[in-house]
């Protein structure tokens, strides 16, 4: 197979979609890639490296739209990148199409194979391809609420982890899935106070065991996030129902009712966030302030340590693209239903019931079934 590697262009991106070693791997499987020029020199992946690896480097992303039978990407496809895609073509990368109407239509006019690394699933019930920059952007949160706590960031002047003689301040951590998880342990690492609201039992559960009872476990009710939220200094978002749009569990009076200068990272903005302030921002321009509460809401937040996320991603997808590859994208869903619940579009069908439960009446789409529109 000819497997297609563009350079990211949305704001401040840096990852890429195969590292050098991935390249080498898909080469040894007896396929031909090609990659942008410079698509990864930013993090130290030069053009060298890839034509070490077996790559041929091109000049243009259109190059390689117009000859890869597979584009492996990052990011979702920004609308100059969606309309070069095409019927025959498969495309393996992040999507988050529930809260992107405009994206999605545009992959249904495309006729492509569009396969999502965020709902692909393994025998757990986890989600393979989301945990890796889900880890990372986790502890990431922590890390970016800590510094826009400053006060020359437009935070309160609080210091997560207090000092002697001064009590630590306090995070929330609304989610305790891969994200929560990563964050708690970070805040915990800082010597900050920290409470974590689930709505699963289990997962409390767990995650009472996993931090030997350090960190507080709330179940989560209306209730909950009311009175956690308007003590908190952080409040981390970091729910998920898989492919769905995120549920509004912040609405603006908890806002108005939080302190002064405390601080929002909302995680979940990649699926529309879970705060009814939220809107998506940039590495660029990553914070903005509504009733004194500064908002973090940056949607692709792994790209800040791109070096990092795109190893970290490759360990998870490769096996995958490979399959994709080795198989073809057909034989290789069909084999393996976890690899099928990553099909969100094929062939202009929506085939992810939560994203038709999201925008179907928006865009007069309905649900067809992965295995229906494959056959
Ligand atoms: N902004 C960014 O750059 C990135 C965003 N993400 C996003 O972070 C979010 C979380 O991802 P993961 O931790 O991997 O998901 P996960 O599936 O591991 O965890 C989600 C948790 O949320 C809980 N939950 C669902 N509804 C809830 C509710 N109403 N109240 C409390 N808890 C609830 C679930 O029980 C689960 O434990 C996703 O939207 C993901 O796409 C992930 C990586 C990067
Ligand atoms: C998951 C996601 O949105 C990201 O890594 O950018
Ligand atoms: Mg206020």
């Amino acid at each position: 197979m000819l497997v297609g590697v563009p350079k990211e262009i949305k704001n401040h991106e840096y990852r890429v979609g195969l590292t050098p070693a991935a390249v080498k791997e898909f080469v040894a499987h007896g396929h031909q890639v090609m990659v942008e020029t410079n698509a990864g020199t930013a993090i130290g992946f030069t053009d060298e490296l890839y034509q070490n690896a077996g790559a041929m480097i091109v000049d243009t992303a259109e190059q390689i739209f117009a000859e890869a039978e597979m584009i492996v990407k990052v990011k979702e496809p920004q609308p100059s990148e969606c309309k070069q895609l095409r019927k025959g073509q498969t495309l393996y990368t992040y999507l988050h199409l529930a809260p992107d109407p405009v994206q999605t239509e545009l992959l249904i006019a495309s006729g492509a194979t569009c396969i999502a690394y965020e709902t692909v699933t393994d025998r757990n019930g986890g989600l393979p391809l989301l945990a890796p920059m889900s880890e990372v952007a986790g502890r990431m949160s922590v890390q970016a609420g800590a510094h826009y706590l400053e006060k020359a960031h437009g935070g309160s002047g609080t210091l997560l982890g207090g000092v002697p003689g001064v009590a630590p301040g306090k995070v929330l951590i609304i989610g305790g899935g891969v994200v929560g998880t990563q964050a708690a342990k970070m805040a915990l690492g800082l010597g900050a106070d920290v409470t974590i609201l689930d709505r699963s039992l289990p997962r409390l559960r767990q995650l009472d065991d996993i931090f030997n009872g350090q960190v507080k476990t709330v179940y989560s009710t209306v209730d909950a996030i009311e009175h956690y939220s308007a003590n908190a200094d952080l409040v981390v978002g970091a729910v998920l129902i898989p492919g769905a749009a995120a549920p509004k569990l912040l609405n603006r009076e908890h806002i108005k009712n939080m302190k002064p200068g405390s601080v929002l990272v909302d995680v979940a903005i990649d699926q529309g966030g879970c705060f009814e302030t939220s809107k998506a921002t940039t590495h660029q321009d990553p914070v903005y302030i509504i009733d004194d509460v500064v908002h973090y809401c940056v949607a692709n937040m792994p790209g800040g340590v791109a070096r990092t996320s795109t190893m970290a991603l490759n360990n998870a997808t490769l096996p995958f693209g490979l399959a994709l590859a080795n198989k073809g994208p057909k034989q290789a869903m069909l084999e393996d239903i976890h690899l099928l619940n990553g099909l969100n579009v094929h062939e202009g069908k929506v085939t992810y019931q939560a994203v038709v439960e999201a925008l179907g009446e928006q865009l007069g789409i309905t649900y067809t079934p992965a295995l229906d529109a494959l056959r």
